[in-house]
């Protein structure tokens, strides 16, 4: 069995680690961490897991973590995640750090998060349909929620090198901004309401372009605006697509059904897809129309921020890191309606 540990487990990318590795026949939960909850049953906080789990909060300072854990889950905040990743490292123990610490150039990251990077190092960005080289490393830099709905729903035609200009409009529920309450939490501002943010300069643009600009240099034009809608979980996008030359459905569906070719996780529903269809599960679910009269392409992505936007996702690299089937306690559909 693999013994896993998450640091930041009181969380909400925390509980949905611990609802998927309880159902996980590979892995036993050594260690759950929360500073403010130490001492207290987890299912004092996540009560959905009641019945299913013995353990109780430890306080992350532990000096034998590394010894109890051959994985450790990183569910803390950026700028916190550096704090734990060179001690972890530092033995057999195997990192998947789900802030935002590693998944940019380190100068990159101290610009766009304004923090001062202590542990300058390489991860590989765990997105695994673009990067299956993380079943080769110990460490490994799981990518943010909007990044990972919007680059699966424009990496085909990226690849290709046939887009021109990339506008993604993505809608997310409230479960992104973490378990403190915002401003935008409150519930009278965000019922019936829909919230537009940081519309042109969020941080999360930057693992975008980092990501398709992996795929086609030449790409420049990539622009990006989140809005909060009232719903708890999932991402929807729409990314238009300006592309080099007219295409049509058949080029389009050829197009992504070859990239994705055998992607467990990748589906290509009839129809457009659905926040409900997703929820609680692993998949990305991806549709397409061309509009060839204006040199664009409509692409809609609908994931779950919390499974596939993150603990799905660190599920799916730590499978690999281990050799698993990457479908390993993440084969089962969302919770719909
Ligand atoms: N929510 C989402 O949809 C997604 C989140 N992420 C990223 O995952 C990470 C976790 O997010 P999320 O679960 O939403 O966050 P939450 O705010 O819900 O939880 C944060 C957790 O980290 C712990 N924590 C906070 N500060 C520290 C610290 N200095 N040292 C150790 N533990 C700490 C908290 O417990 P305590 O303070 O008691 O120790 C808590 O358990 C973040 O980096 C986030 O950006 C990535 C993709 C999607
Ligand atoms: C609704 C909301 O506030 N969402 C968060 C999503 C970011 C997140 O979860 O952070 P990482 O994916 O980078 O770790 C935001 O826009 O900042």
């Amino acid at each position: 069995m693999i013994k896993a540990g998450i640091i930041g487990a009181s969380g909400y990318t925390g509980g949905e680690l611990l609802r998927l590795l309880i159902n996980h026949s590979n892995v036993k939960v050594e260690l759950a961490t929360s500073r403010s909850l130490a001492g207290k049953p987890v299912t004092s906080t996540h009560r959905h897991l009641e019945g299913f789990l013995n353990l109780k909060y430890e306080n992350p300072d532990s000096e034998d973590i590394r010894e109890r854990c051959d994985v450790v889950f990183l569910a803390v905040p950026h700028g916190t995640g550096m704090n734990y990743v060179p001690e972890l490292l530092d033995g057999n123990t195997k990192v998947v750090d789900l802030s935002a610490d590693y998944r940019l150039e380190t100068s990159e990251f101290e610009k766009i998060y304004g923090i001062k990077h202590s542990d300058p190092r390489n991860a590989v960005y765990g997105l695994v349909e673009l990067h299956p080289e993380v079943a080769e490393e110990n460490f490994v830099a799981n990518p943010g929620c909007f990044p990972t709905g919007a680059t699966l729903s424009a990496a085909p035609l990226a690849a290709a090198g046939l887009i021109d200009i990339a506008v993604f409009d993505s809608k997310t529920g409230i479960s992104g901004a973490g378990i403190s309450p915002t401003q935008n939490s409150h519930y009278p501002n965000l019922a019936e309401n829909i919230i537009p943010y940081k519309l042109t300069a969020h941080r999360h643009r930057a693992e975008i372009v980092q990501e398709l600009t992996g795929l086609d240099g030449k790409l420049r034009n990539i622009n990006f605006t989140p809005h909060v809608i009232p719903s708890i979980r999932g991402i929807f996008t729409t990314a238009h697509l300006f592309t080099k030359e007219p295409l049509s459905a058949d080029d389009l569906k050829t197009i992504y059904e070859e990239f994705y070719r055998d992607r467990p996780f990748i589906r290509f529903p009839s129809g457009v897809p659905s926040l409900t269809a997703v929820r609680g599960s692993n998949f990305c679910d991806i549709s397409f129309e061309a509009d060839k009269e204006n040199n664009r392409v409509v692409v809609l992505s609908a994931i779950d921020n919390l499974v596939k936007g993150a603990s799905g996702q660190a599920i799916q690299n730590m499978n690999l890191m281990f050799g698993l089937d990457e479908k390993s306690g993440l084969w089962l559909p969302a919770a719909a309606p």
